[in-house]
């Protein structure tokens, strides 16, 4: 199984019902592979991407970026401004506790808006 950018920047997050199953480790591993700048938890049960900025507004610019894209796609990260001028996203399926394709999307289209 293999996983593009383009493929999952393409596609709309879908809802997620609470009987779906978490993705598979080899799944989590063939779309983790798709968004490299994204490292697995200890857990495996979330994603995360850290970054730094110039400042404090281009951070929070960032997050605000973010907060639309999660709005668009109805699928929302854990945001953290961890420092005045540095970020993290967390990105999970709050309904099944684990890993969903549509983390991944919303990961591919967080490094896509540039
Ligand atoms: C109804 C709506 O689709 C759900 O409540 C969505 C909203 N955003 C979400 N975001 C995340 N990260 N996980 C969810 O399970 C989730 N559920």
């Amino acid at each position: 199984m293999s996983v593009s950018a383009a493929e999952l920047t393409a596609k709309k997050c879908t809802a997620c019902e609470g009987g779906t199953p978490p993705l598979a480790a080899d799944q989590v591993a063939a779309h983790l592979a798709a968004v490299p700048g994204w490292a697995l938890s200890d857990d495996g049960k979330l994603i995360r991407r850290k970054y730094k900025f110039t400042d404090f507004a281009s951070a929070m610019a960032f997050l605000n970026r973010v907060a639309d894209l999660a709005e668009a796609e109805d699928h929302h990260p854990d945001l953290h401004l961890t420092g005045y001028r540095h970020a993290a996203v967390e990105l999970s399926t709050h309904a099944i506790g684990g890993l969903s394709a549509n983390d991944f999307i919303v990961a591919a289209k967080i490094d896509a808006l540039g």
